[in-house]
């Protein structure tokens, strides 16, 4: 790889909480969640080319790249703004794949939004946003790039300033799909709407968690132990779970302590996405 490529963060998500409100006709679930961002998560890298062909550098292990959602976000944006340049695209993959942390969705945004402005296509956040829908219910968040309530199925935002707690992220070293949890018949799927102003950890809760956990007994497992330290909670559809600290040095402190058969990291909660805090410094300088 050329020495002057930049890398660009594709930060990791946790649902801080995750009520499904409702049905929509085609499936999708109305949903009420709050998108806390960390400043843990994948890196990506640019190199437009003038062949016009898309190329992943760095294959995905069991991901075809046409189904790799960071081929799919740059043909999509390419074909939207009929741009005839091309990208060699490089995936530093640090995120446990199917872990409810967003790294695929994180990827396609991160992808939208360098290339947007590699290639001019003057594209807002908003259109942006629009187009990521097109490929996940989660890549506009990670467009919109900042913590976040949400509503809809995931896309509309009012935005909130959390305390930059520390987290530690812990991976069952399960692959849960999120279409799986959210066709089956025990799903709850009727939890009252909440005003944002009314949120508190406590008050709320994961919708899906008592589900993943019945059928899946590693993330119970993993649930019941981090709960003996933190406040914890499933994140998404899971499978990762999280435990909230106030500072660095406990977290850190139960990651040293925790059964071998479980993965994790630590990362801080941020307001901003690293990915648009380094393109707002790219731009200036
Ligand atoms: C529910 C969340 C919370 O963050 O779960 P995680 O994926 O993070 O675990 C996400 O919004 C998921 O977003 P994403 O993973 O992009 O979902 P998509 O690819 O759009 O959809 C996967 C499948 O989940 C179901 N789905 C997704 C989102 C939603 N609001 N309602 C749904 O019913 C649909 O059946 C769809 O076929
Ligand atoms: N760039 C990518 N990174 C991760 N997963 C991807 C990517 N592109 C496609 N996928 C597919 O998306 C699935 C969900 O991945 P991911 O976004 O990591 O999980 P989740 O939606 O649970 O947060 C993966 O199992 C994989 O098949």
């Amino acid at each position: 790889m050329a020495n002057q490529l930049i890398w660009w963060p594709s930060p990791a998500k946790l649902n801080l909480f995750l009520h499904i409100t409702g049905r929509r006709q085609d499936g999708y679930h109305h949903l009420q969640s709050l998108f806390q961002l960390l400043d843990q998560g994948d890196q990506l890298a640019f190199e437009t080319t003038t062949n016009g062909a898309i190329q992943l550098m760095t294959p995905l292990p069991g991901v075809a790249d046409e189904d790799n959602l960071i081929v799919k976000a740059a043909n999509l944006l390419k074909q939207y703004c009929h741009v005839s340049q091309g990208a060699n695209i490089w995936l530093d993959k640090r995120l446990p794949m199917g872990g409810g942390i967003g790294g695929g969705s994180s990827n396609a945004a991160t992808t939208l939004v360098v290339l947007n402005t590699l290639w001019q296509c003057g594209l807002t956040l908003e259109q942006l946003e629009a187009l990521g829908l097109q490929l996940g219910a989660d890549v506009p968040v990670f467009v919109h790039g900042r913590t976040t309530f949400a509503s809809g199925v995931g896309e509309q935002f009012v935005d909130t300033e959390q305390p930059k707690h520390w987290f530690l992220v812990a991976s069952p070293g399960v692959h849960i799909a999120t279409a799986e949890i959210f066709r089956h018949a025990e799903l709850p799927r009727n939890t009252p709407t909440m005003q944002w102003q009314d949120y508190h950890f406590d008050s709320t809760a994961n919708d899906c968690q008592t589900l993943v956990c019945q059928y899946h007994p590693k993330v119970a497992k993993l649930l019941h132990w981090l709960l003996e330290y933190a406040p914890s909670r499933m994140t998404g559809t899971g499978s990762c779970v999280f435990a909230v600290f106030p500072d660095q040095s406990q977290a850190v402190k139960v990651l040293q302590a925790m059964p071998a058969e479980f993965a994790g990291f630590v990362a801080q909660g941020v307001n901003i996405s690293p990915l648009h805090s380094q393109l707002e410094q790219w731009k200036n300088g």
